[in-house]
């Protein structure tokens, strides 16, 4: 199970894991928290028919675990040759349910394999401040990747952080999720860890239900609860100039924006995959392949955002002209990244 807080990396660390698996044969579950499955679609091209999508939602309030059992059975099937499956949870997902519904499966193939958070360097305080219950996250877990630290100066103080909280866990320095995948295969938990986690997880179970009460559902206290999101879908180009000013003036509660940008005459060529993860933003152009629809597709995921209000500033982006003005893209290459490592910028004051 590969969980994390939305924009820790977790879909970087299953693309290497996908790229660097040596001889073994991973399969990957994805699940998406918004509409479009962003996610699936930056993993599904590495991996062909063994990647599998849940999109729309947290996989941790699946009202029944059996539409993942039936992934997970079809996936450990031996014509499969599969021998390790990736489940990507949500960045909001509750990870002590997940490792339930894996616990709960029914099929003797499928076997629990461990918890891996991982987690951003650099937003680490600030997200513990948000939601202290990260923490306890932090205690579920066999393995934790402490991410992207080549954006902080104080390294060494967050893994002693991360440390003193996942007492269980290896605690593993990464940048871009670039581990050993040995660590994966060996992060296996012990019984005592898993039947330990069975009880919180009831535990906490219950406690979710008397919250919820008869009318609402039994995730009141999941993370997600206090977040939306928004899907946003245009066949007409978007402005560069515009889609920057709208990011630059994003408002604060709008943790997370990912997906794809056409920006029709102002690059032909290229797709532009967009990342912005609280203040971090970047731009990664793909070319487009010769088949695909030239669609922009963003998901924005926020707590507390005014989702009308933002899908009209994206309406506004919409620009059909049929010429590019001069430099008009200067603004989005200020926020692409080299081959090699980060060269983008932080937006100021967001
Ligand atoms: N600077 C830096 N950026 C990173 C690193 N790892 C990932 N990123 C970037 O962080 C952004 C989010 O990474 P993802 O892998 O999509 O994060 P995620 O956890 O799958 O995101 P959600 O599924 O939305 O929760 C992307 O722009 C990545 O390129 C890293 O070590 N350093």
């Amino acid at each position: 199970m590969l969980a994390g807080f939305l924009g820790s990396g977790k879909t970087t660390l299953l693309n290497h894991l996908l790229h660097r698996s040596g001889g073994s044969r991973i399969g990957a579950i994805v699940n998406d928290f918004g509409a479009i499955e962003i996610d699936a679609m930056a993993v599904a091209g590495a991996l062909g028919d063994s990647t599998v999508s849940l999109g729309n939602g947290c996989l941790c309030c699946a009202v029944d675990a059996s539409e993942l059992d039936s992934y997970l059975e079809r996936l450990a099937r031996p014509d499969a040759r599969i021998d390790v499956i990736v489940i990507e949870a949500s960045g909001l997902a509750e990870p002590q349910e997940l490792v339930r519904m894996v616990l709960a499966s029914e099929h003797d193939r499928v076997v629990y394999g461990g918890l891996v958070e991982v987690v951003d360097a650099a937003e680490f305080d600030a997200t513990r401040e948000k939601h202290p219950e990260i923490d306890r996250h932090l205690s579920l877990a066999d393995l934790v990747v402490v991410n992207k630290l080549d954006r902080v100066d104080d390294g060494e103080r967050v893994l002693r952080l991360v440390r003193s909280h996942a007492e269980h866990a290896a605690v593993v320095p990464a940048t871009y999720g670039r581990i050993d995948p040995e660590f994966l295969f060996d992060c296996r938990p012990g019984e005592e860890r898993v039947g330990q986690l069975s009880f919180d997880d009831l535990h906490d179970h219950a406690e979710g239900i008397e919250e919820a009460g008869e009318a609402g559902p039994a995730h009141a206290g999941h993370l997600h609860t206090a977040y939306d999101s928004l899907s946003f879908v245009s066949e007409v180009p978007l402005n560069p100039r515009r889609l920057m000013e709208f990011l630059d003036s994003r408002p604060e509660g709008l943790y997370r924006v990912k997906g794809y940008v056409d920006f029709g005459p102002h690059d032909r060529g290229n797709r532009y995959a967009v990342h912005a993860v609280g203040a971090f933003l970047r731009f990664y152009p793909e070319p487009w392949d010769r088949e695909e629809p030239r669609l922009t597709q963003l998901v924005l995921i926020g707590s507390g955002i005014d989702s009308a209000a933002l899908a009209k500033e994206l309406e506004a982006c919409r620009d059909d002209a049929p010429h590019a003005d001069e430099h008009s893209m200067w603004g989005v290459l200020r926020y692409v990244q080299d081959s090699d490592g980060p060269t983008g910028e932080e937006i100021p004051g967001a």
